[in-house]
């Protein structure tokens, strides 16, 4: 994959796009923080069907098309991004090809919801060793799934098991089958079970969006946030916004929409946009508010 660099954006845009309106207060003060000071703001992005349409193989789910672009140009103006992720950080910079983007120098990927932590400054990550527990649910797990459906994989993440049935015949009777074992399984190995996209995630307590992405304000001083998802994962991230505007920074949540997206979080969103290529709409329009 390869992305030519960002255009200058010098002149007027041909097309100008109008600018989104927040469909709450709350937002649409959030964006206005934003817009005012970028260089004091992070951006905050989930990968798969955010930055990534959802696909049936995690390994096939490279980033929208223009999707690396738009986060070269607002990178130019915007104090502070990052990609937080279930994802491990190895598979994000894999599918990204971020560390060829000299540009991204202030994007941080915070992998496995927060356990694992690069930053494109230093191209170092941080990564705790994984729970005991993870070594042994992998045997019990193969055994677990012998009668699975087919088309039922496992994505192993080092420290956690993904359990996919997106490929199987009937991806909600499969994971409601499969669900109830799995989930005493993980209580078993000192892990939880949390439900995603077609997927169960068997992984560590305590880690999770809103936790990694208070951690990311707190460090960089971030005066507003803008933090887009599409799945239950990135709910805590969302109530991290609320506690964050109650502290007085700017907050902007955002939901890239799908058929499968969660109400729950559709209805949360201060924005909705077209699944990944709304968002790389969305900040091609940010990014030429703030002259990026
Ligand atoms: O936090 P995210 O960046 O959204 O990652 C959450 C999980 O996403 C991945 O699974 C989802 O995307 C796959 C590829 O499009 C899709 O096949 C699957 O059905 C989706 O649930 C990923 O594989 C997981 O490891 C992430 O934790």
């Amino acid at each position: 994959m390869t992305e030519p660099s960002p255009p200058a954006r010098a002149g007027s845009p041909a097309t100008v796009e109008p600018t989104p309106t927040p469909r709450t207060p709350a937002g649409g003060a959030g964006l206005a923080a934003l817009l005012t000071a970028p260089e004091k703001a992070l951006v905050a992005l989930d990968y798969d069907g955010t930055l990534a349409p959802i696909v049936s193989r995690p390994g096939d789910a490279v980033p929208a098309p223009g999707a690396m672009a738009a986060l070269r140009r607002i990178a130019r103006r915007v104090g502070t991004l990052a990609i937080i992720t279930g994802r491990p950080v190895e598979a994000v910079l894999e599918l990204t090809e971020a560390e060829r983007f000299t540009d991204l120098d202030r994007l941080f990927v915070l992998g496995q919801y927060g356990l694992q932590r690069w930053d494109a400054e230093t191209g170092q990550t941080v990564s705790p060793e994984p729970l005991p527990g993870v070594n042994a649910l992998r045997g019990a797990l193969a055994q677990a799934l012998v009668d699975a459906p087919a088309g039922t994989s496992v994505e192993d993440k080092g420290h956690a098991l993904v359990v996919h049935v997106r490929r199987t015949a009937d991806p909600d009777a499969a994971l409601a089958a499969l669900a109830p074992a799995l989930s005493r399984l993980a209580q078993e190995h000192g892990l939880e079970a949390a439900p995603g996209k077609r997927v169960l995630e068997l992984r560590p307590p305590g880690h999770d969006k809103g936790g990694a992405l208070r951690t990311l304000v707190a460090q960089r001083q971030a005066r507003s946030v803008l933090v887009a998802g599409d799945d239950l994962g990135d709910l805590p991230a969302f109530d991290a916004v609320d506690e964050l505007r109650a502290g007085g920074i700017g907050g902007i949540t955002v939901c890239s929409d799908s058929p499968e997206v969660p109400e729950v979080l559709r209805s949360r969103a201060d924005l909705v946009v077209g699944g990944p290529a709304g968002m790389v709409t969305l900040l091609e329009v940010l990014a030429d508010r703030i002259g990026a």
